[in-house]
């Protein structure tokens, strides 16, 4: 495979990649063919490709910024750019390994590629580094004061320049690269700012209880021996079959709370991490057996939120999710907040995930009741219903084309055939939640 130069271009994968672009990456390479259909223009480019790496030494290793084609785990090339190197173990002056960011793709598939993996006849001569300088040279912009209150490490007002760069780039690769957590090992998603003493430990080991993690897995087994709790802590609020919702005081149960921020936030990307769990109830919902409760995932609330915001973050662990325990986590929310006698909305940003998950769950719901009342009904009146915010209401029947404006209103028109077809294509409703299972009273700050 490889060489120092970098990959030979032997795989079918390589091939094309190289056919279709040129060292510049953009421009598409004009395909020439034999008369056998042989194709010349591989020969040409990888003479061309030769003359290029010969003509600049200085191409490894590759520099920060560096934008370049990359073999993904679907076996094709995709664009990325590289956001940190690192000099691999018994190595040779060019034997880096890569952190990449696919440009196309979420933050959460940035990984860790070999040399080989990239196409080097790609590399766009640019590097982005400059652009980059010239941001940080100049006073702090949104963009990076929104990454800082992401990882929320205290008195970055007073960073200049180049420290601020420093933690934008120490906050930009995974730090903790796997978790272990109950019977599950999991692949982390996002850099989650633990304390500093866990910085060289690339898989960390949870309590699945009380969250408390380590960094080797006889520290968790001794742990286990002495660990007490087999759910939670905090009051059961719901329970249905095997499933279980435990309302947890971030004030009475501040560790437990800081454990699942530092978890939570390996799969978060824009997500503040309130180390003041105070202000917050946690809702973990939990798969129960003979063993203990299981956490599947969870919601966290602020008690009193001016935004009338009813959830902070939700999250369903990964070996979780795409089997209805978001939509249920969502509807639960909502629940709370019919109790509560409010509208609530979820806290900004939304994650790709989280927006996908939320727009299913309101059409639904929307739909649902559409379905039964015709369209003699106003947004007023779902709101009340649903507790969802008009806003919200308004903007998902208008995405389905449902709103008409007439005489300076907004009308519903929900032809009953046109209903069903959106129904369909909503796709699976998600785990009910069974409202009769709920015993639960509104928070109430204590005196
Ligand atoms: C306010 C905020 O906190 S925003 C941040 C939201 N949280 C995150 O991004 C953390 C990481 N992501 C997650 O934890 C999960 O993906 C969640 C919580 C967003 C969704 O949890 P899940 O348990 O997977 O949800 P659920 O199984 O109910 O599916 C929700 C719907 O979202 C969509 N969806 C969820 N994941 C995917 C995916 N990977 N690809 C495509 N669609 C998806 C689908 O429409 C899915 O419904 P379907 O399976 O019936 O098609």
């Amino acid at each position: 495979m490889g060489s120092m130069d970098g990959p030979t271009p032997t795989t079918e994968n390589g091939r094309t990649a190289r056919t279709n672009t040129t060292c510049n990456g953009n421009k598409q390479q004009q395909k020439i063919q034999s008369d056998d259909g042989f194709d010349l223009s591989v020969v040409a480019a990888d003479k061309e490709n030769e003359v290029f790496r010969k003509g600049k030494p200085g191409l490894l290793p590759l520099e920060v910024g560096t934008r370049v084609m990359c073999r993904w785990r679907d076996g094709k090339f995709h664009p990325v750019k590289v956001i940190e190197r690192r000099k691999m173990v018994s190595a040779g002056p060019n034997d880096y390994e890569y952190y990449v960011h696919y440009t196309e793709f979420n933050r959460r598939l940035d990984e860790w590629v070999k040399l080989e993996q990239l196409d080097l006849d790609s590399v766009e001569a640019d590097v982005d580094e400059k652009v980059e300088d010239k941001a940080t040279s100049l006073k702090m912009t949104r963009h990076q004061k929104r990454k800082i209150d992401e990882t929320h490490v205290e008195g970055h007002e007073e960073l200049d320049a180049a420290s601020l760069r420093e933690h934008e780039e120490f906050t930009k690769v995974k730090n903790i690269a796997t978790i272990e957590l109950g019977r599950y090992e999991i692949e982390t998603w996002y850099f989650s700012p633990f304390p500093p003493e866990y910085n060289d430990s690339l898989k960390l080991y949870f309590c699945e209880f009380c969250l408390n993690f380590m960094k080797r897995k006889e520290q968790l087994q001794r742990h286990m021996r002495k660990c007490d709790l087999k759910h939670p802590p905090g009051d059961e609020i719901y329970r249905s079959g095997t499933l279980s919702m435990f309302e947890v005081d971030g004030k009475k149960n501040k560790v437990y709370g800081q454990n699942l921020c530092y978890l939570a936030k390996l799969f978060l990307d824009h997500k503040t991490l309130y180390y003041d769990v105070d202000l917050f109830l946690f809702y973990v919902l939990c798969e129960c057996d003979d063993r203990g409760c299981h956490m599947v995932g969870y919601f966290s609330k602020e008690k009193h939120s001016e935004e009338s915001y009813n959830l902070a973050c939700i999250l369903t662990l990964p070996p979780y999710q795409r089997k209805g325990y978001g939509k249920f986590l969502i509807a639960f929310s909502y629940e709370l907040s019919k109790k509560e006698g409010k509208v609530g909305t979820p806290e900004r940003p939304l994650s790709d995930l989280g927006m996908l998950s939320y727009k299913g769950y309101w059409t639904r719901v929307l739909l649902e009741i559409l379905k039964k009342h015709k369209s003699n009904i106003s947004i007023k009146e779902l709101s009340d219903m649903t507790a969802i915010k008009a806003d919200e209401i308004l903007s998902t029947l208008q995405s389905l084309e449902l709103i008409q404006y007439r005489k300076g209103q907004h009308a519903i028109c929900a032809d009953p055939k046109v209903l069903d077809r959106h129904l369909k294509a909503a796709g699976r409703g998600g785990l009910e939640v069974d409202v009769s299972k709920l015993i639960w009273t509104p928070y109430k700050e204590q005196g």
